[in-house]
């Protein structure tokens, strides 16, 4: 099968699948373990960079691979962290599309 990370986003809607339980941890266990699942069904990942200059440049791929896919995660940032959460906003829950910009984020970090 196709790596996630070498997937596109499809356009969503509200008919967009949202992924069963058991899709959800088979995409979970293929991605680092940086990710996990908050207590609202968000992807969620908080990274630790050396420095500010590092999360700017992290930040700007991120919003790059986001533009470029048209699925769009929330990014918060400050001194040496980073959170990115992820959900599908058409449907309110995980879907394909939050896993492949999840596995697209962590290519930039390995
Ligand atoms: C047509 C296009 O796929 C949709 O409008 C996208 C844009 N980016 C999106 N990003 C996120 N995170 N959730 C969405 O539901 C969403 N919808």
């Amino acid at each position: 099968m196709t790596s996630l990370a070498d997937q596109h986003c499809a356009p969503c809607n509200a008919d967009t699948p949202v992924l069963d339980e058991d899709a959800t941890r088979t995409h979970l266990a293929a991605l680092s373990d940086r990710w996990e699942i908050d207590d609202t069904g968000r992807l969620v990942a908080r990274i630790k960079f050396k420095n500010y200059y590092r999360i700017q440049a992290f930040v700007n791929a991120v919003a790059y691979i986001a533009h470029r896919e048209s699925h769009h995660p929330e990014i918060t940032f400050g001194y040496n962290t980073c959170r990115i959460e992820l959900i599908t906003h058409a449907i309110e829950g995980l879907s394909e599309n939050d896993f492949i910009s999840a596995a697209k984020i962590d290519a930039l970090l390995d």
